[in-house]
């Protein structure tokens, strides 16, 4: 019988236009795709292997919040983890993920939450008006791991995944102490 694909699922949320998707095709196509067109939501399905375990990844690319949106009902419901992006040319989304924080504690009723928190577009360095230390402080708070990234470089961003996933499998009390590696598949 074929070793059995742990399914997760796994939300990317953030403000409208932060990258959500170009991170997800990033990661499940190896490609940018320079053009912009406003989610509605898509699922996205990847196989991939973590330190011999392989999982069925469902990635779940949200439509664009805003601090007045209602969190959707449905990505709060069997989510094993959380991708929260925000883009460091911008403090509006950056201030988004408090008040998205906020609701994901809200609406899942859980204490830990396995999440990493991404500040994307690092390649706009020029235009960065959040800094790498607020990004960070904006993490510990909230226990979550951190990222800056580049979708368009693709720097960093299998990273994210890597990390997610091992939270999630410390979270259900496997594997708890296995570092991330970028190696795989
Ligand atoms: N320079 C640069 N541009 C990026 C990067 N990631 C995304 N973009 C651009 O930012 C714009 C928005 O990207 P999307 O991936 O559609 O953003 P989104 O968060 O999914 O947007 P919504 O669906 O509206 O919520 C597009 O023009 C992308 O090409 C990045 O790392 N660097």
């Amino acid at each position: 019988m074929p070793p059995q694909r742990k399914q997760r699922k796994i939300a990317i949320m953030g403000y409208r236009s932060v990258g959500k998707s170009s991170l997800t095709i990033q990661f499940v196509e190896n490609q940018f795709v320079d053009s912009y067109d406003p989610t509605i939501e898509n699922t996205f399905t990847k196989p991939w292997k973590v330190r011999g375990q392989d999982f069925e990844l469902k990635l779940v690319d949200t439509a664009g919040q805003d601090e007045y949106a209602i969190f959707p009902a449905q990505h709060s419901m069997d989510m094993h983890g959380y991708v929260l992006v925000y883009s460091i040319t911008s403090v509006q989304s950056f201030e988004l993920l408090q008040v998205l924080l906020e609701k994901i504690m809200d609406m899942t009723g859980k204490i830990t939450i396995p999440l990493v928190i991404v500040g994307n577009k690092t390649d706009l360095h020029r235009e960065r008006v959040v800094s790498t230390e607020e990004g960070k402080r904006l993490a510990d708070t909230w226990k979550a791991s951190f990222y800056e990234v580049s979708a368009r470089s693709h720097e960093s961003v299998c990273e994210i995944f890597n990390r997610l996933i091992t939270e999630m499998e410390k979270a259900d009390g496997s594997n708890g102490n296995e570092k991330s590696s970028c190696v795989l598949s």
